[in-house]
């Protein structure tokens, strides 16, 4: 772990935050109950999240990534342990709308355009129409989707889809994002192109990011920390400081340090796999 080198990079405001984690778990566990037994989805799970950090989750399937994502958004209960998200529990958090969701399928509605998509939290929130004009030429702008504010999402391309949820989940104005592998479904090379638009999306903001993915290179490119997770019961293997420097582009990925980092994380996702699946 290397925090020296991780400390020198933040921003002022990033070391100032460092005193009160954005998240903070302390042995949080989750079993469902279920009609085939109890599923131990979550177990003893310890975590402290900054703000101003890019923190993936990685794991096979079923390891609890999305059931974890899903507790810090008050989506799932735990059943032992505590959490914190921004000192409150998550359901004040929730209810201040102090994050941004974005889910792994676009979910837009079809009838509405794409600024009136990203115009529907700010409507239901109830601000006035010139704010709401603001945020969402604001937002768009930050995507890079300036243009399609009147086109309808079955006219977009399936990476520009994910880009306007990613702007309606902007426009709340949150300072914590969390992501559900919003770029899962998406081809190599538009997942690369918006890897790198979220890179300078969150290096522009300073937001704190919580993502979850499946791809070693996606987490390794985007994150400061790197949470490795296996199953049965879902727990985390390995916490990865990366200490690769805070502006990057795709070409990072070529250099020894950053495969590395990639090294370690493959190394923990073989230990916690059960080839039994
Ligand atoms: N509502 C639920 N009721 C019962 N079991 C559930 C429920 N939600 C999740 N689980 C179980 O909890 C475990 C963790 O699921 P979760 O979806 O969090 O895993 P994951 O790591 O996100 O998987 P994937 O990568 O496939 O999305 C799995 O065994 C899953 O079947």
């Amino acid at each position: 772990m290397n925090t020296a080198a991780h400390l020198h990079t933040a921003t002022p405001q990033a070391r100032d935050a460092r005193a009160r984690p954005v998240i903070d778990i302390e042995k949080l566990s989750l079993t469902f109950e279920t009609n085939d037994g109890p599923v131990h989805a979550l177990s003893n799970i310890d975590l402290k999240i900054d703000e101003g950090d890019f923190v993936s989750f990685i794991g096979p399937s079923g390891c609890g990534k999305t059931t974890l994502l899903r507790v810090i958004a008050d989506l799932e209960q735990p059943t032992g342990g505590r959490i914190a998200v921004n000192g409150m529990s998550p359901e004040e958090a929730r209810l201040k709308r102090a994050y941004g969701y974005v889910f792994q399928a676009a979910a837009l509605y079809p009838w509405r355009t794409i600024a009136d998509n990203v115009a529907l939290p700010l409507e239901i929130m109830g601000l006035d129409p010139k704010e709401r004009a603001e945020r969402v030429a604001r937002n768009m702008e930050l995507v890079n989707l300036k243009g399609f504010e009147k086109k309808y999402p079955w006219q977009l391309s399936g990476g520009m889809q994910q880009r306007a949820s990613i702007a309606r989940a902007l426009a709340v104005e949150p300072k914590l994002l969390l992501m559900d592998e919003p770029f899962g479904a998406l081809d190599e090379i538009v997942r690369d192109h918006l890897n790198d638009q979220l890179h300078q999306l969150w290096a522009k903001t300073n937001k704190t990011v919580v993502f979850v993915t499946h791809s070693i290179p996606e987490a390794v490119y985007l994150s400061t920390k790197i949470v490795v997770l296996c199953p049965r019961p879902g727990r985390i293997y390995d916490v990865i400081e990366s200490d690769l420097p805070r502006a990057r582009t795709l070409d990072i990925r070529e250099t020894p340090e950053f495969l590395k980092v990639a090294h370690r994380v493959r190394e923990g996702l073989k230990a916690g796999h059960s080839y039994e699946d």
